[in-house]
């Protein structure tokens, strides 16, 4: 009998406070390898702290995270170090170096790690750039680059890596729709290749593309895990408030973000 395949990063019950305050409490799910996961909600909501747990830079209060079948809760940064190789960060910010060439930011994590001749990173890096198509900006420094320009950079980053799952947090934040349509379109790419992916994000269109699976989270409590399809036919009132604020009673309006928020 052949079960099917061990999630790659499983949470179960995980609550965390931070500064005394709770910031997450008794969050649960899978993500599979291959799946891309959505973790939607609204400002202040927790999303990027799960995302901090699932790297390791925070260890739970309570609950288990474990990432390959390892509880990383439970290793030293030492212990945790082969784990991060397995994944890489899209920021939100980009967060490109300032003072390095768009061709030494792709290829920084293969430079540094020194495993493969510098042919074979230029390569890579080449690969990357093209994929997601900026290739004429290889010489360029970030700062020549424009928002768009740079989130697109931090992906080639991430895939040059190598890693087999990626990180993305609020990868369509201030960005326009078009370049907001050309990294959802990246991530669906990234998708049929087979890429696991956990994409972080308050950006409903996004979300609804992408996702194959949502965890939607409010004030640090998991009010939703399913599919796009069942996202939409939900009617609970904080979930339609999040998802068609417009929906709800005008009275609402004002209080609605610190209701959804913490
Ligand atoms: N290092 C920290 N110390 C104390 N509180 C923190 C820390 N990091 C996050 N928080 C708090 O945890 C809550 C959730 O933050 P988080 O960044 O996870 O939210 P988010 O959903 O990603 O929001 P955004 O989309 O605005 O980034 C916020 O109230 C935030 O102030």
């Amino acid at each position: 009998m052949t079960g099917s395949a061990p999630p790659l990063i499983s949470l179960r019950g995980v609550s965390l406070t931070l500064d005394g305050k709770p910031v997450l409490q008794d969050v649960s799910f899978d993500v599979a390898q291959g799946e891309t996961k959505v973790i939607l909600g609204g400002s202040g909501s927790g999303k990027t702290t799960i995302l901090r747990l699932v790297l390791g830079l925070f260890k739970p209060d309570r609950g288990s995270i474990t990432v390959g079948g390892k509880d990383i809760g439970r290793l030293s940064d030492r212990q945790l170090a082969p784990i991060r190789r397995n994944m890489a960060m899209v920021f939100q910010s980009a967060a490109l170096f300032d003072s390095l060439s768009v061709r030494e930011n792709v290829g920084y994590r293969l430079w540094e790690e020194g495993r493969l001749p510098d042919a074979e990173v230029e390569e890579i890096v080449r690969q990357s750039l093209q994929f997601v198509g900026l290739e004429e900006v290889i010489d360029k420094m970030p700062g020549e680059l424009s928002g768009g320009m740079r989130k697109r950079v931090g992906i080639a980053r991430a895939l040059a890596s190598g890693a087999p799952l990626l990180l993305y947090d609020e990868p369509t934040a201030g960005l326009d729709p078009v370049n907001a349509f050309a990294i959802g379109h990246l991530i669906l790419q990234l998708k049929a290749k087979g890429v696991t992916q956990v994409v972080v994000t308050h950006d409903l269109d996004l979300a609804f593309r992408v996702a194959d699976h949502l965890v939607m989270i409010q004030r640090g409590c998991m009010v939703f895990t399913g599919s796009p399809l069942e996202l939409a036919g939900k009617q609970d009132a904080e979930i339609r408030g999040f998802l068609d604020p417009s929906s709800l009673p005008a009275e609402d309006w004002n209080t609605l973000p610190s209701r959804l928020s913490q």
